[in-house]
């Protein structure tokens, strides 16, 4: 049987405490540990204490001391540099990964493609059933209705998050070019929207402020009627919740890069 035990990254981030709380309540999961930034703060805490649980007996390590081979899978919530040489590392020991750090550069997608090449690799801007849902709904309603209805999508995160618009507003960015057979890169509105909006194009906007743990609205604006489609997170949870059933689904599986739609069956 392979190792299902699953290792976190970033297990004293806000994501990490989340992740490491839901394996230890979810029945059948097993913790192999978890690792933080070399130097950082929480090395050497109790992983359970860290996670607002009881004591587990399990350090925080550095992430240069990463316990990778004692686990069956990663689950990665950090940032883009360090998830894409998590990748490498994991691929390294045969060890399956699920991302879902955001603000990920072309270079980051590729070493982690590259990965894929030799372990399963899940990873999706948002890991909840809700919003990979109204990705599918988005890319129906886009398809649905022609260019005389204006995308636009909106985001609203917590004061912290340091990456803009989110992978999910990307992710419902793709779905409507896809909805519409048309590319992102090729229709997504500038940065500076002054002037006459432009037919065709797919416009963000963003929103940051206090402890928002993450909206998102779709509006497909007509000259007579608004239709607008939304997803709002209540609690971080949701996204562990995701990231662990990626994770127990990615053990065994063969190599690839797969989505939260594989996991969800979503298709
Ligand atoms: N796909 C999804 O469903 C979701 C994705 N996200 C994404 O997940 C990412 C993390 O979000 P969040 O938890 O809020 O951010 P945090 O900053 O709270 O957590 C990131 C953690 O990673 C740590 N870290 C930094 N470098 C390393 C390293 N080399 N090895 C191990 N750990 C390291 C950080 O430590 P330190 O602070 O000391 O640098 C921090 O504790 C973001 O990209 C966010 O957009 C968030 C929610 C849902
Ligand atoms: O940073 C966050 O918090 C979140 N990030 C993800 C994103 O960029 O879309 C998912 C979620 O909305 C929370």
């Amino acid at each position: 049987m392979p190792n299902s035990s699953i290792l976190v990254a970033g297990a004293g981030g806000r994501m990490g405490k989340a992740i490491v709380a839901e394996i230890l309540r979810t029945p059948g999961a097993s913790l192999a540990g978890g690792f933080e930034r070399p130097g950082g703060p929480d090395i050497g805490k109790d992983i359970g204490v860290l996670a607002g649980l009881d004591a587990i007996g399990l350090a925080v390590e550095d992430a240069a001391d990463n316990g990778l081979s004692r686990a069956g899978v990663l689950i990665d919530f950090t940032t883009p540099k360090v998830s894409a040489e998590n990748a490498k590392a994991a691929a390294a020991k045969g060890v399956a990964h699920v991302i879902g750090t955001t603000g990920l550069a072309s270079d980051d997608e590729a070493t982690i493609a590259e990965a894929a090449k030799s372990v399963p690799i899940v990873k999706s801007g948002n890991m909840s059933v809700g919003v990979n849902v109204l990705t599918a709904l988005v890319e129906q309603a886009a398809k649905a209705l022609d260019e005389s209805f204006d995308i636009e999508i909106f985001e609203a995160h917590h004061r912290a998050k340091v990456d803009a618009p989110s992978g999910t507003a990307q992710m419902l960015g793709h779905a409507a070019a896809r909805g519409r057979g048309v590319e992102l890169a090729d229709r997504q509105a500038p940065v500076d929207r002054s002037g006459a909006r432009k037919t065709g194009d797919i416009g963000f906007s963003v929103s940051r402020g206090g402890g928002i743990v993450g909206v998102h609205e779709v509006s497909f604006a007509g000259m007579q009627e608004v239709i607008t489609l939304s997803h709002s997170a209540i609690d971080r949870g949701l996204f562990a919740k995701g990231a662990v059933a990626a994770a127990r689904w990615a053990v065994g599986k063969p190599p690839g890069l797969y989505s939260m739609r594989d996991v969800l069956g979503l298709g």
